[in-house]
């Protein structure tokens, strides 16, 4: 069966990654890009890395240049996405890769990004417990941010073996496309290169409530998260270091253990081996998350480290896979776990 896709907001980084995916998607005819004000200007000009579709020219994104798709991808800013897919038929698949949908309290919505609250979703982390029954099938879904992909699968099965205490501490570094192509006063390059900066500190970045939301659903009660996003001069990928105080006396082959059950027949979810570690590097371009697990004996934690393409699994990736689980398609189609080196 061939889909036709069709993609909003594909001058950006999240569009063009979607795009850069679905051109080797084997049951994907890709049908209308569609952009504001970029719209009117061939693809070719945002995207150079796209040659198949260079010559595409960008639509507006309305009701109606979206409409005759099977799936529809919305890589659209926060706030814009729930308007467009209520315009949309309940028949068509809507994959948004904003925030609209993601999180369940209406309350979370307003004090972390205001305004009126879309809706909720199916999440679109299929490794998370539960997730795949409620992607099967579905007409919409709600792509996790970049963040919470590595981080909860970093620590979703310490918390829900009960390895650890529910008061985690998630530090991410992560490079400079997980905001954008739109212009940043702190993303200039004299701002950039060269040095790494923390941002959202405190509790402030507006992902915390998505993370409570996923490590609470596995833990089965409240786990506090503290997140800190840390800036690195380099284009994608994220390394998280993730830890929490361990509930008992456990040794690192009982935590690999857990580790192994939960992710040991999971496509994109690597443990890594005793001693390697998880670079962004190594996952570039690939769907693939990398963990390693180690106990820290002294301080009494568990510390987890994951890398991720923040574009790939942590956006296009993650989002084609659960477009495949949700079509009833191999998970795995168009999508590599092969990465580039060096
Ligand atoms: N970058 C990342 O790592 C991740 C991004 N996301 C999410 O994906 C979405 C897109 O992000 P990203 O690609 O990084 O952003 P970019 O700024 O790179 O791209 C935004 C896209 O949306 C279009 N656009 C802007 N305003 C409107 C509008 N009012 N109506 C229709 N289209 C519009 C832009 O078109 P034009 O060129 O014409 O302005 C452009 O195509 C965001 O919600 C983001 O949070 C999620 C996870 C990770
Ligand atoms: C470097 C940088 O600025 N990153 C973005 C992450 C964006 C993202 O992945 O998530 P959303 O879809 O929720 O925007 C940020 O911290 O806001």
């Amino acid at each position: 069966m061939t889909m036709k896709v069709a993609v909003a907001g594909a001058s950006g980084y999240a569009g063009g990654e979607v795009l850069r995916l679905l051109l080797t998607h084997p049951e994907v005819e890709i049908g209308a890009l569609t952009a504001a004000s970029s719209a009117g200007t061939p693809l070719g000009q945002h995207q150079p890395h796209l040659a198949p579709l260079a010559g595409r020219v960008l639509g507006e994104t309305t009701p109606e240049t979206l409409a005759g798709h099977d799936v529809v991808f919305l890589a659209l800013p926060h706030g814009h996405s729930g308007e467009v897919a209520a315009r949309l038929g309940p028949d068509v698949l809507v994959v948004d890769l904003g925030a609209d949908h993601r999180l369940a309290d209406a309350g979370d919505w307003q004090r972390w990004y205001g305004g009126e609250h879309a809706g909720t979703w199916p999440y679109g982390l299929p490794e998370l417990p539960g997730a795949r029954e409620k992607l099967a099938g579905t007409k919409r879904i709600a792509v996790p941010g970049c963040f919470p992909t590595g981080g909860s699968l970093a620590l979703a099965p310490a918390l829900g073996a009960g390895l650890v205490r529910p008061e985690v501490s998630i530090v991410s570094v992560t490079g400079t496309s997980g905001a954008g192509k739109s212009l940043k006063p702190h993303l200039l390059g004299a701002e950039v290169m060269g040095s790494a900066s923390a941002y959202g500190v405190g509790g402030a970045h507006r992902h915390t409530p998505e993370f409570a939301q996923n490590l609470g659903a596995v833990a089965g009660e409240r786990v506090t998260v503290s997140f800190t996003p840390v800036l690195a001069p380099m284009p994608r990928g994220i390394l998280t270091t993730a830890s929490a105080p361990l509930a008992s006396d456990v040794d690192l082959a009982a935590v690999r253990a857990v580790y192994e059950k939960a992710y040991g027949a999971e496509p994109f979810v690597q443990l890594l081996p005793e001693g390697s570690w998880p670079s962004t590097a190594a996952t570039l371009g690939s769907n693939n998350v990398q963990l390693q697990v180690a106990i820290d004996a002294d301080a009494g934690r568990l510390i987890v480290i994951a890398a991720i393409d923040n574009l790939t699994k942590g956006t296009a990736g993650g989002a084609i896979q659960s477009m495949n689980i949700a079509l009833g398609l191999p998970e795995t189609t168009g999508l590599s776990t092969v990465g580039v080196a060096p």
